[in-house]
């Protein structure tokens, strides 16, 4: 069932625009015209005074766009000053263009005329859109860049830029900007508002794009008969019921229709609040956590918390018996045993209503890459993070026993250490002085300084189509292991087997990166385990309630406080 949450990559977007126009029921120009009408009923909601605006029109529909806005606006009483550019666009953005010139003017689209003229209360960025295929350069570049505050008044465009799809020069299917260094900030365009189409495309929810869209709204441009065609992600038709492949996990997002899509719909929300008839402890599953050796039990402590407040029936935390004195005390609810070794967990799991487990947190490398093989044996659902990950980094044979019911969490430094490959893609091409050997980490380090080399801006300067992007690397990964891999982040990714992927964004709870939130994170997650949901909803879900209960802390969080606030997000779904 598509839902509003579902992604669409920007193949599919153009492909869905392609077949709607081809039905003969709708033109483009019709298209644009209530795209936008869209853009420009927003502006007009957020800046109710008329007042001044200036419109960016670029060579393509994206540029279009901007001219039904500007004729929009201009028919509300505003005053517009439109710059565009003298090339032969497509008939739509022609159409709009002509009719845009029955009302006004259209002054060169450069750095000189956009610094000229009285300030604007509002800027339309309408340069590109899903269009953008290689890094803007030349005069395009030099506005972009000022728009982006290289002439020192960031903070006055941030309040006024609206962007058309998106904010120019991002890339949409990765969230990154083609030809800038990937985590670069100065300069980068960051809109107030972003009004996209008809849904969030990948780019808007990953790496940069959040910070850069500012306040994203989807307008619904009437393609909905059209998106339940059958459509791979890369545009070509699909046989059989096309499924969202991607989807958004947002709680609060502003769905500018009526397609709001509230991650818990009923179903999901049913199994957060015990099953009906489910009344014994059993029936909600029985995780086991194990802890690591002495003085390392608080990490695998906090997961068991946490995966008793996401509602498994039992809860049991393994540490080795030397360390079993330290995790005496407070709950009473978790129970404790002692397993020291792979016969003893090999024993203890002869009791099947063990049905979930989680396995890294404090657990030490040794300890975790020994148990591993009985773990995995027994196909059971299981959480791997922290040392179990670097316990798969180094040996090949425990990758091979990974199972789609695996989970994997790793955060950036943890996937290049199991994926080094996947996780040098992700950097824009490699910087050309480093070698294939380094690690990961070092290329955070070592390309930020050499990410001044010629040769390397020589090589962003020729990149050609969409950047590849956390939502691909995560997919590799998961194709490549079988199991499904979260990759943690502000945008976090989450990814299974056969393509399936959610996406999370976090971007408005930096204070979630502190000590021991990714061993809460691996708890919850085990508890959903524990409860029954599949892996991929309970990464997904898991992912979305461990940030609600961030959110429900604030700043000043500390992981402990995590779990305990998971029951006020679950009594929110009470609703
Ligand atoms: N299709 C529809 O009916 C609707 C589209 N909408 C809007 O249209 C854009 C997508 O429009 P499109 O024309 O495909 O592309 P853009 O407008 O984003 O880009 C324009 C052209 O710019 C060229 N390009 C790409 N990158 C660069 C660059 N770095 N420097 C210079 N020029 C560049 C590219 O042509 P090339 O042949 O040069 O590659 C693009 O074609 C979409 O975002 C919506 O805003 C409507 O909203 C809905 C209907
Ligand atoms: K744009």
């Amino acid at each position: 069932m598509l839902q509003g949450s579902e992604i669409l990559t920007t193949a599919q977007m153009r492909a869905i625009e392609s077949a709607a126009m081809a039905s003969g029921r709708v033109t483009g120009a019709a298209l644009m015209e209530r795209a936008g009408a869209a853009v420009a009923g927003q502006i007009r909601l957020r800046w109710p005074k008329l007042g001044r605006a200036v419109v960016l029109c670029g060579p393509g529909n994206n540029g279009g766009d901007g001219y039904v806005i500007a004729r929009h606006l201009q028919r509300a009483g505003w005053q517009l000053r439109v710059l565009g550019m003298d090339n032969a666009p497509g008939p739509d953005a022609a159409r709009m263009k002509a009719e845009w010139l029955a009302l006004g003017s259209i002054l060169p689209l450069t750095e000189d005329n956009l610094r000229a003229g009285p300030g604007a209360d509002v800027y339309v960025d309408a340069i590109f859109g899903t269009g953008l295929t290689r890094a803007p350069e030349g005069e395009i570049a030099a506005i972009l860049a000022h728009l982006g505050g290289s002439g020192g008044d960031w903070a006055f465009f941030r309040e006024r830029l609206v962007a058309v799809d998106c904010p120019s020069g991002l890339c949409l299917d990765s969230g990154a900007f083609p030809g800038r260094p990937r985590r670069s900030g100065d300069h980068d365009l960051r809109a107030r508002l972003t009004v996209a189409f008809e849904s969030p495309k990948p780019g808007h929810l990953l790496e940069r794009g959040p910070e850069c869209c500012g306040e994203l709204v989807i307008a619904d441009i009437g393609l909905g008969p059209w998106r339940v065609r059958n459509l791979n992600e890369d545009g070509t038709p699909s046989r059989g019921i096309r499924y969202a492949t991607i989807q958004a996990i947002w709680p609060d997002f502003a769905i500018a229709d009526s397609r709001r899509d509230p991650i818990m719909d009923g179903k999901r929300a049913r199994w957060l609040r015990k099953q009906d008839g489910g009344d014994h402890k059993f029936s909600h599953g029985h995780a086991l956590i194990l802890a690591g050796g002495v003085a390392r039990g608080g990490a695998a402590r906090l997961s068991a918390r946490a995966a008793l407040r996401a509602g498994a029936g039992l809860v049991t935390l393994a540490p080795p018996a030397e360390a079993l004195p330290e995790h005496a005390g407070p709950p009473d609810a978790l129970m404790r045993w002692a397993i020291d070794d792979p016969a003893e967990l090999r024993d203890m799991l002869e009791d099947r209503r063990i049905n979930a487990l989680c396995i890294g947190p404090g657990c030490g490398i040794e300890r975790a890459a020994a148990l591993l093989p009985a773990i995995l044996a027994t196909k059971r659902g299981v959480v791997l993070d922290a040392d179990a990950l670097t316990a798969l980094s180094t040996d090949p044979d425990l990758m091979a026993l990974l199972h789609e019911d695996c989970v994997l969490t790793p955060h950036a430094g943890e996937f290049a250490r199991v994926f080094p490959d996947l996780a040098a893609r992700l950097e824009h091409p490699r910087p050309p002085e480093l070698t294939r050997d380094a690690a990961a980490t070092d290329w955070t380090r070592m390309g930020r300084h050499l990410m001044e080399t010629e040769a390397y801006h020589e090589e962003l300067a020729q990149m050609r189509g969409p950047l590849y992007s956390r939502l691909d690397a995560a997919r590799d990964a998961a194709k490549r292991c079988g199991a499904l891999v979260l990759l943690k982040g502000p945008d976090t990714v989450i990814a299974a087997p056969n393509g399936q992927a959610r996406i999370h964004s976090a971007f408005d709870i930096p204070w979630l990166a502190t000590a021991g939130a990714g061993d809460v994170l691996a708890g919850i997650i085990a508890g959903l385990l524990a409860r029954g949901l599949p892996a991929l909803d309970a990464a997904g879900t898991g992912a979305w309630l461990h940030a609600q209960a961030a959110r429900q802390v604030g700043p000043g969080l500390i992981a402990d406080d995590l779990p305990e606030a998971l029951p006020a997000v679950l009594r929110g779904l009470q609703a």
